[in-house]
């Protein structure tokens, strides 16, 4: 079977296409540092970038970048995975950094396909769902960077790019002709529908021999499977727990308030003091888990409901900074396991700990799974690194339980 490259343009896209191969009995690894070489003994090594919301000329560099080391590391078919809920404005990133991987691989068709039923994203008649709302009524309308706003993709998609976006629905999804449809269709981007993992493994099939795909991580779980054992192959070290929420998503909020109600020691960060005096912040922050029982699992959150959610150009880059800062200070502190919600804030997390590559564990749930990476100062540690929106509930309570 052909190696697959994977360009994710976030951390936790790029956990949550590896754990989908993972579970396809594939052998995932994820490569977090940019200038890092590709994983020896993977069938599929999924670079994870931190592109989604970036300015869009270092989007397309870092992707490029990107696809040409997976390209001299042996890969041969291209997968760019972006968000299941299409996260990106007019500008981009997903046209762009599509527009210049299609070149690149010569492709004469890329399909679209953000689909992942288990998470209640499904694509019917072009437009995408989440749960039974259209896209442009979820939550993802308050996203505080790529607020979507509409719901047709293929709508969505136009600005974005130089080239012709079509759509080809269930119906020809379900005809066994969609290979045909593919190659005859005469724009080179093509919006599919999905709404199960049927559909999902129609459009693998029909898409095996395409040397680029795109959408989120469903097309992993259509993909036929690898063989390998999906066991996991390591043992989190014992150590101190926490839980570190940069999402503002309703899901992540959820779970805040369940771990809060379910007696974790909770924390709000200061946001706003991070304008002024943000080593004072970090410094009380700290020492309010220093007074924590370290059996417990205290969670710190930046978001506890959307009125938290602070304007101004920098607070974004300053809070992922600072709760990157309170990670790897709680590592050197004897944290060996944690969760971290949200893909912008994952990335500035996983970087500030210098863990180069991830090693796929156990699954969590639908998108989430537990990975182990090594520190710049050496010490392992278990993260898992949660999409905003995904994940249960209870999962700061229960998640730890699929370590042991
Ligand atoms: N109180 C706040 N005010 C303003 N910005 C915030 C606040 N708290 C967090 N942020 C920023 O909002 C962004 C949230 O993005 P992030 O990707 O981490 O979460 P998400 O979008 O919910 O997750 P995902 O991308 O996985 O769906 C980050 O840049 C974070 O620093
Ligand atoms: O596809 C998804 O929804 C997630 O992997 C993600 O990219 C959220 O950041």
């Amino acid at each position: 079977m052909p190696k697959i490259g994977v360009i994710a343009d976030d951390f936790t896209g790029a956990t949550d296409i590896a754990t989908a191969y993972a579970s396809r009995g594939y052998r995932p690894v994820v490569l977090t540092d940019p200038a890092g070489q590709a994983g020896a003994g993977a069938d599929v090594v999924v670079a994870a970038l931190k592109s989604r919301t970036a300015p869009v000329e270092e989007a397309v560099a870092a992707s490029v970048t990107a696809y040409d080391r997976l390209r001299a590391a042996g890969c041969e078919r291209f997968v760019f995975k972006y968000c299941s809920t299409f996260d990106s404005t007019d500008r981009g990133n997903i046209g762009p950094v599509l527009d210049a991987l299609a070149d690149r691989t010569g492709a004469r068709h890329v399909v679209v396909v953000p689909a992942f039923p288990a998470n209640g994203r499904t694509v019917y008649l072009g437009h995408l769902f989440v749960g039974d709302q259209l896209l442009e009524n979820s939550p993802m309308r308050h996203h505080p960077l790529t607020p979507m706003t509409r719901s047709r993709l293929a709508e969505i998609l136009r600005p974005q790019t130089r080239y012709g976006v079509g759509e080809i629905h269930l119906t020809t999804v379900h005809s066994g002709r969609l290979a045909q449809a593919v190659a005859d269709a005469a724009e080179r981007y093509l919006v599919l529908d999905a709404i199960t993992d049927d559909d999902l493994a129609a459009i693998a099939a029909a898409t095996a021999d395409d040397v680029l795909v795109s959408g989120g991580a469903g097309l992993a779980l259509g993909a036929p499977t690898g063989g390998s054992d999906p066991a996991q192959a390591w043992q989190a070290r014992p150590g101190r727990r926490l839980v570190v929420c940069g999402s503002a998503s309703a899901r992540t909020r959820e779970q805040i308030a369940y771990a809060t109600a379910h007696g974790h020691p909770a924390l709000r960060l200061d946001v706003a003091g991070l304008a002024g005096r943000p080593g004072e912040v970090i410094r009380s922050t700290m020492d309010w888990f220093g007074e924590q029982d370290p059996g417990s699992v205290p969670v710190i959150y930046s978001v506890g409901d959307p009125g938290d959610v602070q304007s101004g150009p920098e607070t974004a880059a300053r809070t992922e900074n600072a709760l990157a800062t309170i990670v790897a200070t709680a590592v050197e502190r004897g944290v060996t396991q944690c969760i971290v919600a949200g893909g912008e804030t994952s990335g500035a997390v996983v970087g500030r700990l210098g863990v180069t590559a991830l090693r796929i564990g156990s699954p969590i749930s639908p998108g989430v799974c537990w990975a182990e990476g090594t520190t710049g100062t050496g010490d392992r540690v278990a993260l898992a690194l949660k999409s905003g929106n995904f994940g249960t509930p209870e999962m700061f309570a229960t998640a730890w339980e699929a370590l042991r």
